[in-house]
């Protein structure tokens, strides 16, 4: 059988004081291919491609994580002298999530995937959580990259959400490597998990015919090694490929 396609939505960033590139992380691309798709890099090309272009080609969205924050204004935040935006990203997925979800193709967003999947249904952001009364620092301690990957917090797990559902328990150790938060939670989200201080950190979208997922930790970090991002890209992947089946491309492969 033809493996479902999911598009990963690039960052664009100017590099070696050079030219622009167009990148993803590769533990998204072995993340994706991991949960039984082919990986797609999918351009920042903002608005000069709609996002049915890009809809008719793929089965699913992994929304990744970045450096890079999403630029305030598309939330009501005031801008932040020498903030690391990435406006190409912001434009190319901000409409491309709202246009997935409305049309049933999975989606899982992770870390700043997660932020933009809140924004792009009317939420907003904190912009440094630490700083808020009440909330703790979620930022990365420092380290190797097993240690910053490392597990940071409990999150309770909703009881009776999704997360609970594909984990079968009501909470979970997870990494945690931002600066940024959920403040209001976007129209139509519904909380999955909580971080010990309150803050969110994993929602779904309600009422929708497609997987709508998102986490603000790092399930793609070693995920092999990790019961619960196991379960979460396994419900992904099959999610893209009942999609690909209901509304593309898969046809069983003939027997020789
Ligand atoms: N900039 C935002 C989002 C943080 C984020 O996505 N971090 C991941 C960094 C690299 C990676 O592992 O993909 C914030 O600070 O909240």
């Amino acid at each position: 059988m033809a493996l479902p396609v999911i598009g990963i939505p690039c960052c664009r960033w100017w590099l070696n004081d050079t030219q622009f590139f167009h990148l993803v992380t590769e533990k998204y691309v072995e993340a994706a291919k991991g949960a039984g798709g082919l990986p797609l890099l999918i351009p920042a090309l903002g608005d000069t491609i709609a996002a049915g272009e890009i809809l008719a080609h793929v089965d699913g969205l992994l929304l990744t994580g970045s450096p890079s924050n999403i630029e305030p204004h598309h939330y009501g935040g005031q801008p932040v002298e020498g903030d690391f935006n990435d406006a190409r990203r912001d434009a190319t997925t901000l409409p491309l999530i709202r246009s997935a979800v409305d049309a049933g193709v999975p989606v899982l967003g992770i870390c700043r995937g997660f932020q933009e999947m809140n924004v792009a249904f009317g939420g907003s952001l904190h912009q440094a959580v630490h700083a808020q009364p009440g909330l703790l620092d979620h930022r990365e301690p420092s380290g190797n990259l097993d240690e910053r990957y490392g597990p940071a917090h409990e999150v309770a797990l909703v009881e009776g959400g999704m997360l609970h559902a594909l984990f079968g328990r009501t909470s979970a150790r997870v990494n945690s490597l931002h600066k940024q938060g959920i403040a209001t939670l976007g129209s139509g989200l519904v909380a999955e998990a909580h971080a010990p201080d309150g803050l969110i950190e994993a929602f779904r979208v309600a009422d929708t015919r497609g997987f709508a997922l998102a986490v603000q930790w790092h399930p793609e970090w070693k995920y092999w090694e990790n019961p619960l991002s196991q379960a979460l890209f396994a419900a992904f992947g099959t999610a893209c490929t009942q999609h690909a089946r209901a509304s593309r491309h898969i046809e069983p492969r003939r027997q020789a």
